[in-house]
């Protein structure tokens, strides 16, 4: 569950995102649009306690996770470590969520030696596996070909189902957000604002 109530976040005394009040419960998936630099990653950074220098109130029950726009993995550590290491996941588990979002005989290569796509995945594991109850994910298909991203697409919506977390997903891709939210809502203006928008019929 999340519930901020935010007054004000700024930049060097510069505001960025200005009131607002933003509720996701269990098992509900907001899907954030809005222009590049409208805020959405800054949004998502305090949703997700990786930024606390902002005015209001923000309440979030369970354990965390964020899916980064990058995936900034450790390039030093092979893909196996970069699951368990952030997490404190086991090897078996680690494995186990490794070979659901397909790469399973990967896990002992390192970042350099995987594709963008994989990287992604890798990106996928570290968030899923550690079975949060608040998911934040920041345009995790970016920069993928359309192919890649329809089975990156279903395999995410099989996750979402499966963790009954309250997420938020900000993508610049419709039909990315159409595929995997119940409600909607836009992100603009300077500072920016939350514009609730459709929930999706039958949710
Ligand atoms: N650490 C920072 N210091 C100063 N300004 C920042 C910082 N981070 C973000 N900004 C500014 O805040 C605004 C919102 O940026 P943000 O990255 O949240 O947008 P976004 O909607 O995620 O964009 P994109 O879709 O391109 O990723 C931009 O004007 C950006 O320049």
């Amino acid at each position: 569950m999340i519930r901020l109530e935010l007054t004000e976040k700024s930049f060097s005394g510069i505001p960025v995102l200005g009131p607002m009040k933003l509720d996701v419960a269990r098992g509900e998936v907001l899907g954030l649009s809005g222009a590049s630099g409208a805020g959405k990653t800054t949004l998502l950074r305090l949703l997700a306690g990786l930024d606390h220098r902002f005015e209001g109130s923000l309440k979030v029950e369970g354990r965390r996770a964020m899916v980064f726009q990058n995936p900034t993995l450790m390039p030093w550590r092979r893909v196996i470590d970069n699951v368990t290491l952030p997490t404190s996941a086991t090897e078996t588990q680690a494995r186990a969520m490794l070979d659901r979002v397909g790469l399973a005989g990967l896990e002992d290569h390192w970042p350099g030696q995987i594709s963008v796509g994989q990287a992604r995945r890798v990106g996928l594991a570290r968030a899923f596996v550690m079975r949060p109850d608040v998911l934040l994910m920041d345009e995790p298909f970016a920069s993928l070909d359309d192919a890649r991203v329809e089975g990156l697409l279903e395999l995410t919506a099989g996750l979402i189902a499966e963790t009954h977390a309250a997420v938020v997903i900000a993508s610049h891709a419709a039909g990315e957000l159409d595929a995997l939210a119940t409600r909607f809502a836009r992100v603009e203006g300077r500072p920016a604002r939350l514009v609730q928008e459709r929930v999706r019929a039958g949710s």
